[in-house]
């Protein structure tokens, strides 16, 4: 099946199974912004359980905050948000629609390599074994004027981007590559502006002078402007990490593929200080960690891959991106960058306040650097959602759609079922729910029969079911089925707890790190 029915599938299991709504959906919906739905949330809760230990139950050094969203508006100015937290949009005349013109021209860089793929599987199933790709790519006349294209495409768009971005420039690529807009097929474009992505609201009544606030565009600030809280209530000693996970907001121009780009959206960041001179130490070890918590979740190693960024912010002396194999291709889902101590040292500039870090060992005070690893909720969620989703053909004929979530994420644990509505079964299957939901979360089903049950809890991941009938009566034992094997099963009531909590419980997912 195309990628791209696969994303369609899942964005509509999503929906179907209640993982996620689109929100005011009554209303026709608020682009880009989405509701969690009763399974959606579970999973989502998970996930940040696992980030949260990762972070504080495993590090003595890491602790955890809770800042407000709003924030003195200085502080944006500080973080030079609101001077350079820009995207360069341009509209075209015709459809009235507005897109960023540096995802205009990437688009378009992709197309071209789309162009040379097409090229290459057309020639391999020609030549058949027969076929070297190396030489191919470096021998065909088409797929070297493609790749010609490509390249001069992308340096000149990195040419453009790194000055500044040079707004004219990025509008004269898009009409020297002919770029036309999707939805009215035409060239008619505007200039190109930059647009900035905070929200903006008034704090106060008029009447007592109301203030500009922003909702915050990420979660990192309310770390800076509470480190040195952090570091002297907690006596802590550096290096030391900060966590937090809190909602973000961006006015994203172009939000498109579902969860993967929201105008709200929640992020889990952990800020880690350390001494100037051993940042790029720490940016290294902090990259292992976090793609290690990443494979923990066992969906594969070929599903990660690193983006070291060539192009750094002017505050950034190393950054990299940790990808994930999307159905629409490799895609960031965390930044890990060493940010210097461009954050704290502004802080400092713009409050008049010394925030420096006092070193009881040397005596000396400094200002910290900062490694950051930041990485959105929601973009985690759709990962696992989509490496996690799978249609599978049985053997007796019959097809199945399966969540195959790490059972510690699953919203559900176990699924207990009465074989039928009658003769004391429904009550037997509360009570082993009675002695079970104090563990991890259960749920009772008793409607259709329970091949429907079972495919309800495999399309929203329930890695176990438990269906109680006569016999559960007289020996007290039930039949557990295992969902990625189907197998089952019989086993005491008595058991069960010791052979569930285990596996399902976050702390194994914790024990492989
Ligand atoms: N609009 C968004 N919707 C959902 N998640 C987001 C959004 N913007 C950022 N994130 C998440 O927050 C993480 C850290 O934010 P950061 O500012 O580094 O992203 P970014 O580099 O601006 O992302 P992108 O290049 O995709 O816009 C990202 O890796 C991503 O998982």
């Amino acid at each position: 099946m195309a990628q791209e029915d696969v994303f369609k599938k899942l964005v509509s299991h999503c929906k179907e199974y209640g993982f996620v709504f689109p929100s005011s959906e009554i209303y026709d919906g608020l682009g880009a912004v989405y509701d969690y739905g009763q399974n959606g949330v579970e999973l989502k809760n998970n996930i940040k359980q696992y980030w949260w230990q990762s972070m504080v139950l495993l590090h003595e050094n890491i602790v955890g905050i809770d800042s407000a969203i709003f924030m003195h508006p200085t502080i944006w100015k500080a973080s030079g948000h609101v001077d350079a937290f820009n995207d360069p949009l341009i509209d075209n005349r015709d459809s009235k629609k507005r897109y960023r013109a540096d995802v205009l021209i990437e688009d378009q860089i992709a197309k071209y390599d789309e162009k040379i793929n097409k090229e290459v599987a057309k020639a391999a199933k020609k030549f058949g074994d027969a076929f070297d790709e190396a030489q191919f790519r470096s021998t065909n006349a088409r797929v070297l004027e493609h790749q010609q294209k490509r390249d001069a495409l992308h340096e000149r768009y990195a040419k453009a981007m790194n000055a500044g971005p040079d707004l004219n420039e990025l509008r004269q690529i898009i009409l020297d590559e002919e770029i036309v807009c999707p939805i009215s097929g035409t060239k008619n474009w505007t200039e190109v502006r930059q647009f900035n992505l905070m929200f903006s609201t008034e704090m106060g009544s008029t009447a007592d002078g109301s203030m500009k606030v922003y909702l915050r565009p990420e979660t990192a600030q309310g770390i800076f402007v509470n480190y040195l809280n952090v570091q002297k209530t907690g006596r802590m000693k550096i290096p030391f990490g900060i966590a937090q996970i809190g909602k973000a907001f961006r006015n994203e121009i172009v939000a498109r593929q579902f969860i993967f780009r929201m105008r709200e959206f929640e992020q889990m960041e952990m800020q880690f200080f350390v001494k100037p001179g051993t940042e790029l130490e720490w940016f290294k070890k902090w990259k292992e960690i976090r793609l290690k918590w990443h494979k923990a979740l066992g969906f594969g190693d070929d599903h990660y891959r690193y983006h070291d960024h060539e192009k750094l912010a002017h505050y950034a002396n190393a950054a990299t991106d940790i990808e994930f194999l999307m159905p629409f291709g490799f895609k960031e889902v965390e930044g890990i960058h060493s940010r210097t101590n461009f954050d704290l040292s502004q802080h400092e500039k713009f409050s008049g306040k010394n925030i420096k870090y006092f070193d009881p060992e040397t005596n000396e005070s400094y200002t910290p650097y900062v490694i950051e690893t930041s990485i959105g909720v929601d973009r985690m969620f759709l990962s696992i959602m989509s490496a996690s989703y799978k249609e599978e053909q049985l053997e007796n004929g019959e097809s199945r759609v399966v969540l195959k979530l790490p059972a510690a994420l699953a919203p559900v644990k176990l699924a207990v079922m009465p074989l039928v509505k009658k003769d004391g079964l429904p009550e037997k299957a509360r009570e082993i729910i009675d002695s079970l939901k104090f563990h991890f979360n259960c749920q009772y089903d008793e409607k259709d029969s329970i091949g429907k049950r079972y495919r309800r809890q495999d399309a929203i991941g329930t890695p176990y079911c438990v269906t109680v009938d006569h016999q559960t009566l007289e020996d007290g034992c039930v039949t557990l089925r295992d969902r990625d094997t189907m197998k089952q099963e019989r086993v005491a009531i008595a058991d069960l707890d010791r052979l569930i909590a285990d596996r399902v419980s976050i702390t194994s997912l914790l024990k492989t790190l």
